[in-house]
């Protein structure tokens, strides 16, 4: 329903809001946040599509910034009156280097709270990460948990390892007196593995079967269980997350919530080919043919190439040690936090997540020819 501009009131910012999730988030405030008078797109790197926005009822100011840098985040937090901060660098491949994930993750997280603080903005939504709990380097499957499933939490990689030290800043800001004397309110999100239009590794994924023949190799088994959400859902739960804070401080201040909807609970693969399969695409059982013990050594022989052509170029293929683990353990979750305390039930059916994903693929398919 259209609101009355008196009604518009409010300024939001969305700290990477033209990333794969920031792009959602941006698209889904505009259409489901009837409040918004003004929407700020904070990015390193701003996406051409964000001019199409700008026609709208609500002014959709793009700023192009780092959040390293705690002026520029100061400055386009100043005024804001909700803050959410999705902005993270995503490498679990080696792509960049620890200190880089800690300083983009962590300290831009903590530019992002000071910046609250000091301009008097109470209302902060933080993207967190399944990862932040796990799965751990144990290998110790996690199934179908919620948020009070005792898991014993171990990072050695620095990707999930920034998460969880940028989690734990967001709960503990909570509660922080901001500039004007009131308090801060926090909670953080965390997604399991992210699926929909604009999944990276979904593309990779298609491009590699298709340069296979149409095929794609089983590398682990059935029976290990991945957990996925559309991103059209984990957007919704950022917006009504956000939305909430204020009415319900009490109850969602400092907490975190699993992002979750219909999606199957099956493996990383056969997931996947719920939405390459009718574009093509087949899996072909070939585990006895690589065998896991020679997953576990291609894993370790791409570890130490990447270190040994570091100095001439980047290698960073999709299996390693670390992603390897990741996919052969069971992570799923099995919650209804959000749905109690901020009245979350996912907008897309997973049908609808899932037709739409399809015809997703089938467009870069498209423009791939
Ligand atoms: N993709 C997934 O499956 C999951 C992602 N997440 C979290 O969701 C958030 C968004 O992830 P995705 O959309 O998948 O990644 P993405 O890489 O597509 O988006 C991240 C955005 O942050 C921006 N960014 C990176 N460094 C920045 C900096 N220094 N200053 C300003 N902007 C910067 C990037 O330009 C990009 O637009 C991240 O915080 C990630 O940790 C959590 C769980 C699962
Ligand atoms: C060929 C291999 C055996 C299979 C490789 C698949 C992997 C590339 C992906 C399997 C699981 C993914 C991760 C998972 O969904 C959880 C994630 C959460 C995040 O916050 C960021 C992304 C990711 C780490 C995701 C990355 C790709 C996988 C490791």
């Amino acid at each position: 329903m259209a609101e009355s501009p008196e009604a518009r009131k409010l300024v939001y910012l969305v700290t990477g809001g033209c990333g794969f999730l920031g792009e959602h988030v941006v698209r889904m405030l505009l259409q489901r946040e009837p409040q918004l008078l003004e929407l700020r797109v904070f990015d390193l790197h701003l996406g051409p599509w964000l001019e199409e926005l700008k026609t709208g009822p609500v002014q959709v100011t793009a700023i192009q910034g780092d959040v390293t840098q705690a002026h520029e985040v100061a400055a386009a937090v100043a005024g804001a009156h909700v803050v959410v901060h999705t902005a993270g660098l995503v490498d679990v491949f080696g792509r960049a280097s620890p200190e880089t994930i800690y300083e983009v993750n962590v300290q831009g997280t903590k530019n992002v709270i000071e910046a609250c603080v000091q301009t008097g903005t109470r209302f902060l939504v933080y993207t967190s990460s399944m990862e932040v709990v796990g799965p751990n380097i144990k290998g110790h499957p996690f199934y179908r948990g919620n948020e009070d499933t005792p898991y014993e939490a171990v990072h050695s990689h620095p990707y999930p390892r920034s998460k969880a030290q940028a989690e734990q800043l967001v709960l503990d800001a909570n509660g922080r007196e901001v500039r004007g004397g009131l308090p801060l309110v926090t909670c953080a999100l965390r997604p399991t593995g992210i699926y929909g239009e604009g999944h990276q590794i979904m593309r990779d994924f298609y491009h590699q079967g298709l340069r296979l023949g149409g095929r794609l190799f089983r590398a682990i088994p059935a029976s290990v269980e991945h957990g996925r959400v559309y991103v059209g859902n984990v957007a919704w739960m950022h917006v009504l997350a956000a939305r909430e804070l204020e009415q319900r401080a009490a109850l969602m201040g400092g907490q975190v919530y699993f992002c979750y909807d219909d999606s199957p609970y099956k493996s990383y693969e056969d997931f996947n080919m719920e939405f390459l399969g009718p574009c093509g695409l087949r899996l072909v059982e070939s585990r006895l043919l690589v065998p896991y013990w020679l997953l576990v050594l291609l894993a370790a022989l791409n570890a130490l190439l990447q270190w040994l052509l570091r100095p001439l170029f980047l290698y960073a293929p999709l299996l390693n040690p670390y992603t390897l683990a990741v996919a052969s353990t069971t992570f799923t979750v099995s919650t209804d936090k959000a749905q109690r305390h901020f009245g979350y039930v996912p907008l897309f059916s997973w049908e609808d997540s899932r037709t739409r994903t399809i015809r997703w693929v089938q467009a870069v398919e498209g423009s791939a020819r």
